[in-house]
């Protein structure tokens, strides 16, 4: 009969950020990877947005109007808060730092200036993954596909998408989704490789040690 191995071999929980220009997919994977994985959960983000048709409060953002937000800002209720596309958008802390010692990870759909404030924050519980179109034609045929904005919203966010791309070096991997299944498998695996990091694994030196007494 096999062992069972020590309760002292944990593993701290990391942080998982998608970010891409508008419309490259980075909801779609996020939303793949939930399903997949119940060890992953999602941090909701706060928007002062509104809501788009199917979008429930509480599950994929709570909706709250700007004075909620201010006060949310004064009483610092957040990691990382940015302005996107005329509105903003924030982490809110809820449990994330005691959650991240309890194992658990979190998938952060964010941009690139809240990903820059988690890293700066959090290096080493921070893993950054950048997905890009397969090509700028593509990306636009895409937030005309999803069928939830305007024109004017299109064009804003195709107006932004070349500056969201320049950010594609400040990440630690970079996936293009061509494919949505391959990008998810890609996705994935950099997620299951990077919970096996040596530094995420508390515990470690005294199983080693005691394997090796
Ligand atoms: N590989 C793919 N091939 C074709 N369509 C895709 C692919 N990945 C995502 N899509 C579609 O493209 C549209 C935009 O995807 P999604 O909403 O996931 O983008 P996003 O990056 O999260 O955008 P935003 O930042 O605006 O929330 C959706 O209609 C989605 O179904
Ligand atoms: N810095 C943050 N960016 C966020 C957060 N939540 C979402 N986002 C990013 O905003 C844009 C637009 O999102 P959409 O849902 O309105 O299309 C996208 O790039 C998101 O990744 C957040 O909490 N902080």
């Amino acid at each position: 009969m096999a062992a069972s191995l020590p309760d002292t071999l944990h593993r701290r929980g990391l942080m998982f950020i998608l970010s891409s220009p508008s419309g490259a997919g980075k909801t779609t994977i996020s939303r793949m990877l939930l399903e997949a994985d119940e060890a992953i959960k999602l941090s909701v983000s706060v928007t002062t947005r509104a809501p788009r048709p199917g979008e429930i409060d509480g599950v994929h953002y709570y909706f709250v109007n700007d004075a909620e937000f201010d006060r949310m800002v004064a009483e610092d209720d957040f990691y990382e808060w940015a302005h996107v596309f005329g509105y903003r958008y924030g982490t809110p802390k809820g449990r994330i730092r005691s959650g991240l010692k309890e194992g658990q990870d979190f998938l952060f759909d964010i941009d690139w200036q809240g990903t820059q404030q988690l890293f700066q924050k959090d290096q080493q519980d921070v893993v950054r993954v950048f997905i890009l179109p397969p090509s700028i034609a593509e990306l636009e045929s895409r937030l005309r596909s999803r069928g939830t904005d305007s024109e004017e919203v299109i064009a804003a966010r195709m107006e932004r998408a070349r500056s969201e791309i320049s950010h594609w070096d400040a990440y630690d991997y970079v996936v293009i989704n061509e494919d949505a299944q391959l990008c998810f498998a890609k996705v994935r695996e950099i997620l299951e490789a990077e919970r096996m990091k040596r530094q995420r694994q508390t515990g470690l030196i005294d199983f080693v040690r005691e394997l090796t007494r």
